[in-house]
């Protein structure tokens, strides 16, 4: 089953640049109405111009908001509300690669993604009287592999696989989606994060190896949109690399019954 992206609503957290812009031009291109949002407030500003003129003033606002401030997320919720009347689509995107900051990371890559899926579902919840819907979590291949660099990141994205996976459990009652988007080094500002925490403990052949096969964020916000298209996948991770086929990533059960 295919949902229609034409007319929603979506949010997307940490999308003045990078990732996030782009799939903030993809669902626009799609037809839905878009909430850019980010602490960054000249760049999502400039952002959001660049947007109306290109799709119309009235089908794109820019709401501030710091995901690792509560209030901050109540307020990009009900002033989304407010602007178009609900709430369809959710991509917590917001995310940074901060090993010395490493409770900051957990604060913004875990917390803050945790409490956008909490207030998406007291949104749109059926149980609440919302309509359902979709939500995208930007997870990353660090989530389901090893990494000797940047080892407190890699615990942030496993935990977003983890949660992702754990909402699916529940969606028969709620009617939201849950999926979780897995990439490889995509190539923007936070990539250079990585490669610096990386210096020190992979070879510099390995780590150029490694950058030689940089995904572009149109890539993710491809395989972002076929997520909230694809109605059938419901609270699996999608593994977006340049060394496979797109695909969804199966973990094996542990359980023997
Ligand atoms: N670039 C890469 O290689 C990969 C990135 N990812 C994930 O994709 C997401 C987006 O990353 P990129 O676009 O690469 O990074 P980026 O650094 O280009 O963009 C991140 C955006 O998040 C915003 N942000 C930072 N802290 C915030 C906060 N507390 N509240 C709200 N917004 C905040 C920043 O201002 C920035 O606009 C992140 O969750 C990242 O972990 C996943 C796999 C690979
Ligand atoms: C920007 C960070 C991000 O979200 C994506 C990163 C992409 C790759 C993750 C990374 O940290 C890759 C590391 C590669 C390591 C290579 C060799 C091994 O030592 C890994 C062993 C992996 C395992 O056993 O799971």
């Amino acid at each position: 089953m295919t949902y229609d992206i034409k007319g929603k609503t979506a949010i997307v957290t940490g999308s003045a640049r990078g990732i996030g812009k782009c799939i903030c031009s993809d669902l626009l291109k799609k037809g839905a109405n878009v909430v850019v949002s980010d602490t960054a407030e000249d760049v999502g500003n400039e952002t959001t111009a660049e947007f109306q003129k290109e799709f119309g003033e009235s089908r794109v606002v820019f709401i501030r908001c710091n995901v690792t401030k509560e209030e901050d997320l109540q307020n990009l919720y009900s002033k989304a509300i407010a602007t178009f009347g609900y709430v369809d689509i959710v991509v917590n995107n917001a995310g940074i690669l901060n090993e010395e900051n490493w409770k900051l990371m957990m604060e913004i890559n875990v917390t803050g993604l945790i409490r956008s899926c909490q207030l998406a579902l007291d949104n749109m919840s059926t149980k609440n009287k919302g309509k359902g819907g979709v939500v995208v979590n930007l997870a990353s291949v660090a989530g389901l592999m090893a990494g000797e660099g940047s080892k407190v990141y890699h615990a942030s994205k496993h935990a977003v696989y983890g949660y992702t996976r754990s909402q699916y459990l529940t969606q028969g009652t709620d009617n939201v989606r849950f999926n979780c988007v897995c990439p490889f080094l995509v190539d923007t500002a936070l990539a250079q994060d990585w490669d610096n925490s990386n210096r020190t403990f992979l070879t510099s052949d390995l780590i150029e190896k490694l950058k030689a096969h940089m995904l572009k964020t149109e890539d993710i916000a491809e395989a972002v949109i076929f997520l909230i298209e694809d109605e059938s996948n419901a609270g699996k991770a999608y593994l977006v690399t340049p060394f496979q086929k797109w695909d969804y990533y199966e973990q094996p059960s542990v359980l023997p019954f």
